[in-house]
């Protein structure tokens, strides 16, 4: 802990307390119709829902039409969209829900323009894809990541590594794994205290080789009902307007890919890649004697097994199983004889052989 730790324990209970406020604001009683605060009306649909957030006129709607068989207004002026356009990308028999949104500006977690509404449709997506414009400067990422900080998202991160429990009686009872560097007990204590949270366990689990538990990630934890860890993939558009030094640099950022709309440029690169960040796999099943189809996923999460493949089939297919063939990146040998546990890879193609 730095030096001043009186101002340390002040600024730790002030960040507290205006967490609290914010998410007052942010979230209105419930019957209070119409808040201002909720996303636009579309359901759900498909396999995963990536949401394109970015500043005006940065080519969201462009790639939506590019991507999928939605035409979604394309021009010059900012706010061109106004709504949120859903528009189903169809990747390799998974369908992903891709929603365009109105371009958000500085202070949108305010209220500025639809900035609310941008970022409540955000939240509800599985992958943020922060649409960016390559031409423009490199504060736009940190002010657009700014404003989605400050409504409660957090991009590619973990919820901290805390515990918290709240107990009905025996006062407060905080334990560090190892020696904390940014935090005490009695910071932690001011602020539970402030959230009158009297009875409580609380557990900052060990720090080694990750980075030190702050208090900001504390809050975190208190305020967990209005946090949301979403995955994010940073896109620059537009690099038929930079140079190649420029480009090169974009390029290797982490959770970043680029393209050009306008030349269709590195546009299934990027589908690739907001594949691969959704964490999803593709399975294709297969009878004894047809042809596997291609056109129709069975869609599991990453280290999914041959037991989870047989229960997105039917219920009760486990009971009556013998083995499966599996061909595919899983497979050592195609195809290969496997049971229940065995780890299936994205696009493999299973036979479950029933008795
Ligand atoms: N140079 C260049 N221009 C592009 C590219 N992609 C889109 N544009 C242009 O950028 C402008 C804005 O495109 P839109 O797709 O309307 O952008 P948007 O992000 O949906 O904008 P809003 O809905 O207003 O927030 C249009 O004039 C497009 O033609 C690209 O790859 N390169
Ligand atoms: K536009
Ligand atoms: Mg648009």
């Amino acid at each position: 802990m730095r030096q001043n730790k009186a101002t340390e324990y002040h600024l730790g209970l002030l960040k507290g307390k205006l967490a609290r406020l914010r998410a007052q604001l942010l979230e209105p009683t419930p019957g209070s119709s119409s808040s201002p605060g909720s996303g636009f009306d579309v359901s759900k649909s498909g396999d995963a829902r990536i949401a394109l957030v970015g500043f005006p006129s940065v080519g969201k709607s462009t790639f939506l039409s590019k991507i999928t068989k939605t035409k979604s207004e394309v021009a010059a002026y900012a706010f061109t969209t106004l709504t949120a356009i859903p528009g189903v990308l169809e990747y390799g028999g998974a369908e992903i829900q891709i929603l365009d949104l109105p371009g958000i500006i500085e202070g949108a977690s305010e209220g500025k323009g639809r900035g609310r509404q941008v970022i409540s449709a955000a939240k509800t997506s599985d992958l943020v894809m922060m649409v960016l414009d390559a031409t423009k400067k490199a504060e736009q990422r940190a002010l657009l990541e700014a404003e989605l900080e400050a409504v409660g998202i957090r991009l590619n991160r973990e919820p901290p590594n805390i515990y918290l429990k709240q107990k009905k009686a025996g006062g407060m009872k905080i334990t560090f794994q190892s020696p904390p560097k940014n935090l005490d007990e009695k910071m932690l204590y001011n602020i539970l205290r402030d959230y009158k949270m009297l009875n409580c366990e609380v557990l900052v689990r060990d720090e080694n080789g990750k980075k030190p538990t702050t208090v900001d990630d504390f809050i975190d934890v208190i305020m967990k009902d209005h946090r949301k860890y979403i995955k994010c993939l940073y896109v620059y558009n537009k690099i038929d307007a930079i140079s190649l030094p420029h480009l090169d640099k974009l390029a290797r950022e982490d959770h970043t890919a680029v393209m050009s709309c306008e030349l269709d440029l590195g546009i299934m690169d990027v589908v690739d890649q907001a594949w691969n960040e959704l964490s999803l796999q593709r399975i294709y099943t297969k009878r004894k004697g047809i042809e596997p189809t291609f056109n129709e996923a069975l869609i599991v999460r990453r280290n999914a097994t041959i037991e989870d493949v047989c229960d997105q089939v039917h219920r009760s297919l486990k009971e009556g199983f013998k083995y499966a063939l599996v061909w595919g990146k899983s497979a050592v040998h195609n195809p290969q004889r496997v049971g229940l546990s065995h780890v299936v890879a994205d696009e493999d193609v299973v036979s479950i052989v029933t008795k």
